[in-house]
């Protein structure tokens, strides 16, 4: 593939980080734009969008074509959505809107993707479509999970102002292939990430990247999102460590039983939570701000998947009720 015209499609937190990198380095050879909404989208028409690294002395501002009509903005060959799982679905007639014969769409996601099963040879659920995760299938019939290119972000970030973004480390992102498939698409689109300053890798093995991360958001988005505590309140917290362990656990074994293989133990997957810092979780931040919660593909599909492969999730389904009853409550106060 050729990429010549690049949207950003949910240009929050990480979108948004991606959008400017992008927009630095190539927007003189290549047309980048963003999909957003709001005051957010309002910040970036008249002041930009700025990125403060974590290791930069200063802010990166681009100017950068943006709007909330993707129908105003011709197909495009690379789309990447910045988009929470919840909110892809309803982004679906959007995003295909910004289609033609080639696109491929990277999906920035933490938890299990809609797509999770495409080409699936691990799980014996092969094509198996999670109607939670895709309501009605549009996604898979208006996107397609054909041009999906996965992404697992090892990033924390944050929209601190409307047009403001901070990262809280210098971090990285994995992309692969639903199908394992090395192909010239992928090493095109990680090419594109690590000219624009990105830290990237491909994989063979996407699912393993998006199990070994979600070990740690099952456990720490929702708990931070029920007290409001930062990763490191959280560590140090004893009976939340505890209760962080177990959870890691039971992803584990759920992942293991859909054929996910993990590097590492649950051990060094803690002591790699240390390093991440006093950060708020992008589940806090939402919660604070009033929005709607990630929680379907982070904690949901621990217990759903865990039915599927008949492995017990207790300490997940306790979680997911909790926190289901929490993000009910704060958007009926958001609303009043
Ligand atoms: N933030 C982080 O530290 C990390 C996040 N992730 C994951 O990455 C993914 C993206 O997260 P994050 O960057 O935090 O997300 P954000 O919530 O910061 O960004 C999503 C953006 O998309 C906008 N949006 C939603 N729907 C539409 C629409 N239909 N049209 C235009 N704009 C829209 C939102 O607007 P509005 O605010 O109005 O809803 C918001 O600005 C998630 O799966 C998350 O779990 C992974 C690692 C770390
Ligand atoms: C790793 C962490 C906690 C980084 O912010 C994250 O993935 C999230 O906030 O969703």
């Amino acid at each position: 593939m050729t990429i010549k015209s690049i949207c950003i499609y949910g240009a929050g937190a990480l979108g948004g980080a991606i959008a400017v990198k992008l927009a630095s380095r190539f927007g003189n050879d290549v047309t980048v734009s963003v999909v957003a909404r709001g005051a957010h989208l309002e910040a970036i028409r008249e002041g930009g969008l700025s990125l403060h690294e974590a290791d930069a002395d200063r802010p990166i501002n681009v100017r950068i074509t943006a709007t909330d009509d993707p129908t105003t903005l011709p197909p495009q060959d690379l789309i990447i959505t910045g988009l929470k799982g919840h909110q892809l679905g309803p982004a679906a007639e959007g995003m295909a809107a910004l289609l033609k014969d080639g696109t491929r769409v990277v999906m920035v996601l933490n938890g299990i993707p809609w797509w999770y099963f495409h080409r699936d040879t691990q799980s014996g659920h092969a094509e198996l479509q999670l109607d939670e995760l895709d309501p009605g299938g549009k996604l898979w019939r208006l996107v397609g999970p054909e041009r999906v290119i996965g992404c697992v972000a090892l990033q924390g970030a944050e929209v601190v102002n409307p047009g403001e973004i901070r990262l809280s480390n210098v971090g990285r992102f994995v992309l692969g292939e639903p199908s394992g498939e090395m192909s010239a698409d992928l090493e095109t689109v990680a090419g594109l990430f690590a000219r624009a300053g990105l830290n990237v890798s491909t994989t063979p093995r996407i699912r393993d990247e998006i199990w070994s991360k979600l070990t740690g958001n099952a456990a720490f988005n929702p708990i931070s999102a029920l007290t409001r505590a930062l990763m490191t309140d959280i560590m140090a917290d004893p009976a939340l460590f505890d209760m962080v362990g177990k959870i890691m656990n039971e992803v584990r074994a759920v992942g293991s039983a859909l054929g996910a293989k993990f590097s590492i133990t649950i051990e060094e997957r803690l002591q790699q939570s240390r390093h991440i810092g006093p950060v708020r979780t992008s589940m806090l931040q939402d919660l604070l701000a009033g929005k709607a919660l990630e929680i379907v593909p982070l904690v949901g599909m621990v217990v759903a998947l865990g039915r599927t492969a008949n492995v017990p999730t207790p300490v997940s389904e306790v979680i997911l009720a909790l926190v289901t009853q929490l993000d009910k409550e704060n958007q009926r106060s958001a609303t009043r």
